[in-house]
C-alpha cells in the first residue's frame, strides 16, 4: 500500500483521476500527476476533508450498505436572557459490505458521488486495523459537525424549542461507536443552565429515577460483592471492572454482565452459635430457608422457618451442605468470667437449709412460725423479725436455715430453674389426719430432687394420733421409719405446744452430718435467690441464700439475667449487715432488675462484665427457652434416647378420680422396659397446677391429664417453656401413645386441639329446653357443630354436644371469645355456674419422626 500512485488509487476507489486529483487539490494535497505517491497519511487527509465538507449523507440505496441514524439532543445555553435552547443532531452512518464491493470495481459512477461512499470505499480498501481507525475518525468528525450544526441551528431552536423536547425521541439503540453528545432531560422548568463548563457535569449527572435506579444497582454490586470477598476477590478492582464493563458499553468492547456466576461451589466456614434460628443458619450459608428446611426435611427433621435448632442439629445440617462447621459458644465471656473467681480456700462445716412441706393445714406455717418466733429473736431483746423469705436460726445443735415459703410450689419452681438450695426436707404430716395427696405429692418431689426427708408427725396434742397407721401409710409412698428399719427419721412434734421442737431440729443436724455440708467462707459470694420484689421506696430487693463465700455490701453482683452493686444487706431481723457468710439469708438492694426466685447469683470482680452477661442472659432466654422446647416433647423421647442415651419417660399426671390413677399408673409403669424406663414423677387427683407444671419443668416429664385440664398458672408456664401438655379421657389412648413413643413410632395422627372455652356466668331453666347455660366465652370460638365437655373445678365431668347455641334470641353458628351466648347442652342439665364449657376438634397432626 505504501507505494500506491494516484491512479491506483483512483482504480481502487472506482473514481477517474481529474476528479480524484481535484478532491485531493481541494483537500489541501499537493498531488499533480497521476504516478504521484499516495501515502496512508494523504488518505486519511482526504477522507478528513470530505467527511467535514459532505457532513450529511444523501443516498444509500445498496443492500451491501448499513445506514444506521441517530440522532442526539442537547442543550446549549443562548447567553440571552438566560434561555437555554435545545438542539437535535441527527447522524447517519454508513457500513459497506467489502466483498460485494469488490466484485463490482467497475461499477457505473453515480452522478453525485456522495463523500460516505467514497468513505466506505476507502474503508474497505483498508486492512481491519485501518477501519478502526478511520472509524475513530469519523467519530471526531461527527462530534465537530455536531458543533457547527449547534451553532447553525441555535437561533431556530430557540423558537422551537420547546415542542422539539416534547418530542424528543428514543436514541436508536445501535451499535455504533458511542458519541460523545449525550441526551439532556428535557425538562422546561430545568433551572437557569449554569456556564458551559458546568454543563457536561449536568449532563452527566443522573436524574433522580436514575439515581435510585443506580442505587439499586449498587446494592446488588454489594451483595455480589461480599460474595467475592469471601472468596477473596479484591471488592473494588472488581467494582471498578464492573463498573467500567457498564458504562463503557459497547464501544468498550465489554458487554459482559456483572454478574459472574460462580463455577465451582463455594465452601464457607459456618459459625454455629448453641442454638439458631433455621433462617439464621440459611442466612449464614448464603442460601434460602427454604434449602435448610428442604435439607432438614430429607434428613427427617420438619422444621419451619422460625425453628431454634440446637448446635448439634445445625451442625450436621451444615455439613450437609457442603460447608465447614465451627463450633462457638455463646457463653464465652460468662465462661471465661465465672471460671476466673475462684471458691478455693478452708472449709467449714456449713448450716443446713430445709423447707417445709406437706398437705395443707397439717401444720407447715405453725411449725416454721414456731420456731422463728422461739429460735430467731432469741438473744435479741424485742426483736422484731421480718419474712424475707428464709430466716437462720442457732442453738446449742447448731445453725439450721429455713426457707420460709412452705410447700412444694416454692420448692419446685426453685428447682424448675435448676436451683438445689434444699439440703433437707421436713414431712409434715398431722398425727390426726395421716398421709394425704398433697403429701405424696410432697414425697414425689424430694425424691425427684434426691433431698433426704425428716418426717414430722405433727399436732400431737390433739387426740386421735395414730402414729403406726402414718408410718405403715408413708411406707406405702417409699418413706420407713428408721423404727422399722428404714432411713428416715420421725419426730412427733407440736407446732403448738412446741413439743419436739428441739428434737426436730436435732434430726436435722443428724441428717446434715450425714450430708458433709462444706462452704469455704473467705470466697467470694454465691447462691441462689429465694425471692424478689419491687419496692416502692427500696428498687429491686431480692432475698437470697449464700450458699458458698461471703456476700459484702458493696460486692458487684450477677444474680440471673440482672446485676448491680450492692448497697445494702438487710437480715431477717431488720437489721443492716456488711456481710453475710454460708448457708445465711439476707435481702439485697442494689440490683437493676428482679430475678427469678432459683436464679443463681454471684459476686463477680468487673461491673462492666457483669453488664455484658446480663445482657447476653437476657437475649439468650428466648432461644434458650425454644430449644429447651424441643426436648421435653413425647415424639421427640425416643429420637433423644439414642443420642444422649437418655432412657427414662417422665410423667407428671393428673387424673379426674383416684380410680382412674391408680390404674394409669400402674399401666403406665408396666410399660418400662430393659432400655426405657417410664416413671410417673407425680401423679394426684384433680387439675393440673402451676406446681405441677414446675415439677415437669424440673423433670423433663411431660404432663398428662386425664379429664382434667390445667389452670390458668399451669397453662402459662407450660406455654412460656413449652412442655408437653397432653388430656385425654380414653386410657388405651394414654397408653398406646407413650408406647408409640418409646418404640420410636411415630406421633398419633389425630389430636385433640380445644378451640373455645366458655365460662358459665349464670343457668336458666325452661321447663321443655331444660337447662340453658349463659355463658362468656373466655377463650378462642365456641362453635355449635363441634364436640363439648363440661369441666367443673377443671375436672371433665360430661362429654357430648350441644343442643343449642344462641346470641339473644337468635341460633348461632359460633361466637368468638369475649361475648356472651346462651349454651344447652345435648342431654345434660346439670350445668352449674363456674363451670367451663370447652369446645375441641380432632386435628390432624403431622406426622414428626
Ligand atoms: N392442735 C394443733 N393445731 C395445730 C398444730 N399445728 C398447726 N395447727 C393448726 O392447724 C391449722 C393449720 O395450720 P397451718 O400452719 O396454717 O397449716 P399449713 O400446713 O401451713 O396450711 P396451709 O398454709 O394452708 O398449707 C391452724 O389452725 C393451726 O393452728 C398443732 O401442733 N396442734
Amino acid at each position: 500500500m505504501s507505494d500506491m500512485t494516484v491512479k491506483d488509487f483512483a482504480v481502487k476507489v472506482g473514481r477517474d483521476v481529474p476528479r480524484l486529483l481535484e478532491q485531493m487539490k481541494e483537500a489541501g494535497l499537493q498531488h499533480a500527476s497521476e504516478n504521484d505517491a499516495v501515502s496512508e497519511e494523504d488518505k486519511r487527509t482526504l477522507l478528513n476533508f470530505l467527511k467535514k465538507s459532505h457532513g450529511g449523507d444523501e443516498s444509500d440505496t445498496g443492500k451491501s450498505r448499513i445506514t444506521l441514524t441517530r440522532k442526539t439532543r442537547s442543550r446549549i445555553k443562548t447567553g440571552e436572557r438566560g434561555k437555554t435552547i435545545e438542539v437535535q443532531v441527527r447522524k447517519k452512518k454508513t457500513y459497506v459490505k467489502r466483498s460485494e464491493e469488490e466484485d463490482k470495481p467497475k461499477a457505473p459512477e453515480p452522478q453525485h458521488s456522495g463523500p460516505r461512499q467514497l468513505v466506505g470505499d476507502m474503508a474497505e480498501a483498508e486492512a481491519e486495523t485501518k477501519a478502526r481507525e478511520a472509524r475513530e475518525a469519523e467519530e471526531k468528525a461527527a462530534a465537530e459537525k455536531a458543533k457547527a450544526a449547534e451553532e447553525a441551528a441555535r437561533k431556530e431552536a430557540e423558537k422551537a424549542s420547546e415542542q422539539a423536547a416534547q418530542a424528543a425521541p428514543k436514541a436508536a439503540d445501535v451499535d455504533v461507536p458511542e458519541l460523545q453528545i449525550e441526551e439532556a432531560p428535557s425538562n422546561d422548568d430545568m433551572p437557569p443552565a449554569p456556564p458551559k463548563e458546568g454543563r457536561s457535569d449536568r449532563r452527566t449527572a443522573p436524574p433522580k429515577k436514575a439515581a435510585a435506579k443506580n442505587k439499586g444497582r449498587r446494592d446488588e454490586e454489594e451483595r455480589g460483592d461480599r460474595e467475592e470477598r469471601k472468596r477473596g476477590g479484591g471488592k473494588k478492582a472488581k467494582r471498578a471492572e464492573r463498573r467500567g464493563g457498564r458504562r463503557g458499553g459497547a464501544g468498550a468492547g465489554n458487554g459482559k454482565h456483572g454478574f459472574q456466576k460462580p463455577t465451582q461451589p463455594i465452601v464457607r466456614e459456618v459459625s454455629i452459635p448453641e442454638s439458631i434460628s433455621v433462617a439464621d443458619l440459611a442466612d449464614k450459608m448464603s442460601i434460602k430457608a427454604n434449602e435448610v428446611i428442604k435439607a432438614m426435611f430429607n434428613m427427617g427433621a420438619a422444621v419451619t422457618i422460625n425453628q431454634t435448632i440446637d448446635q448439634d442439629t445445625a451442625a450436621i445440617v451444615v455439613e450437609e451442605m457442603g460447608h465447614k462447621v465451627k463450633l462457638v459458644k455463646d457463653d464465652a465471656l460468662e465462661t471465661e468470667m465465672l471460671e476466673g473467681i475462684s471458691y478455693e480456700g478452708d472449709e467449714i462445716t456449713r448450716s443446713p437449709v430445709v423447707t417445709v412441706m406437706g398437705h395443707v393445714d397439717h401444720g407447715k406455717t405453725s411449725l416454721l412460725d414456731y420456731i422463728r418466733k422461739a429460735k430467731v429473736a432469741t438473744g435479741e431483746a424485742g426483736g422484731i423479725t421480718q419474712h424475707i423469705g428464709a430466716y437462720h436460726v442457732e442453738d446449742e445443735h447448731g445453725g439450721v436455715t429455713f426457707l420460709d415459703t412452705p410447700g412444694h410450689a416454692a420448692f419446685t419452681a426453685m428447682r424448675a430453674r435448676g436451683a438445689q438450695a434444699t439440703d433437707v426436707v421436713i414431712l409434715v404430716v398431722a398425727a390426726d389426719d395421716g398421709v394425704m395427696p398433697q403429701t405424696v405429692e410432697a414425697i414425689e418431689h424430694s425424691k425427684a430432687a434426691g433431698v433426704p426427708m425428716v418426717v414430722a408427725v405433727n399436732k400431737i396434742d390433739k387426740e386421735g394420733a395414730d402414729f403406726d397407721r402414718i408410718r405403715n401409710e408413708l411406707s406405702q409412698h417409699g418413706v420407713i421409719s428408721e423404727e422399722w428399719g428404714g432411713d428416715t427419721q420421725f419426730v412427733h412434734v407440736s407446732a403448738k405446744s412446741g413439743d419436739g421442737i428441739e428434737e426436730l431440729l436435732e434430726a436435722i443436724q443428724l441428717v446434715s452430718e450425714v450430708l458433709e455440708l462444706k462452704a469455704v467462707p473467705e470466697a467470694p459470694g454465691k447462691g441462689v435467690v429465694v425471692e424478689s420484689r419491687l419496692d416502692k421506696g427500696r428498687g429491686p430487693v431480692a432475698t437470697v441464700l449464700v450458699q458458698n463465700g461471703t456476700l459484702k455490701k458493696g460486692d458487684i453482683v450477677l444474680a440471673g439475667l440482672h446485676y448491680g452493686r450492692v448497697r445494702a444487706l438487710t437480715n431477717e431481723l431488720a437489721k443492716q449487715v456488711d456481710e453475710v457468710g454460708p448457708a445465711m439469708p439476707v435481702e439485697i438492694q442494689g440490683l437493676d432488675g428482679t430475678p427469678d426466685a432459683g436464679d443463681d447469683f454471684m459476686v463477680v470482680a468487673d461491673e462492666k462484665k457483669a453488664r455484658e452477661v446480663a445482657n447476653f442472659r437476657q437475649g439468650k432466654y428466648r432461644e434458650v427457652r425454644l430449644a429447651r422446647q424441643q426436648k421435653a416433647k413425647l415424639e421427640n423421647m425416643f429420637s433423644q434416647m439414642g443420642q444422649d442415651e437418655v432412657a427414662k419417660v417422665n410423667i407428671v399426671l393428673k387424673v379426674d378420680v383416684q380410680g382412674s390413677l391408680e390404674a394409669i399408673k400402674g399401666a403406665l409403669e408396666e410399660l418400662s422396659t430393659d432400655e426405657v424406663e417410664v416413671a410417673v414423677v407425680s401423679s394426684g387427683v384433680g387439675g393440673i397446677t402451676g406446681t405441677d407444671a414446675n415439677l415437669a419443668l424440673a423433670s423433663e416429664a411431660i404432663v398428662v391429664g386425664f379429664n382434667v385440664r390445667a389452670d390458668a398458672a399451669a397453662r402459662e408456664i407450660i406455654e412460656r417453656e413449652g412442655l408437653d401438655l397432653r388430656y385425654y379421657s380414653v386410657i388405651y389412648q394414654l397408653i398406646d401413645e407413650v408406647k408409640q413413643a418409646m418404640s420410636g413410632m411415630l406421633a398419633p395422627e389425630w389430636k385433640e386441639e380445644i378451640v373455645g372455652i366458655a365460662e358459665v356466668r349464670d343457668v336458666f331453666r325452661a321447663p321443655k329446653i331444660g337447662a340453658i347455660a349463659g355463658c362468656m366465652v373466655v377463650e378462642g370460638t365456641v362453635h355449635r357443630n363441634k364436640k363439648i365437655r363440661v369441666l367443673r373445678d377443671d375436672v371433665v365431668i360430661y362429654e357430648g354436644e350441644l343442643e343449642s347455641l344462641r346470641r339473644y334470641k337468635d341460633d348461632v353458628q359460633e361466637v368468638r371469645s369475649g361475648v356472651e351466648c346462651g349454651i344447652g347442652v345435648k342431654n345434660y342439665n346439670d350445668v352449674q355456674v363456674g363451670d367451663k364449657i370447652e369446645v375441641f376438634d380432632q386435628v390432624k397432626v403431622e406426622r414428626s419422626l
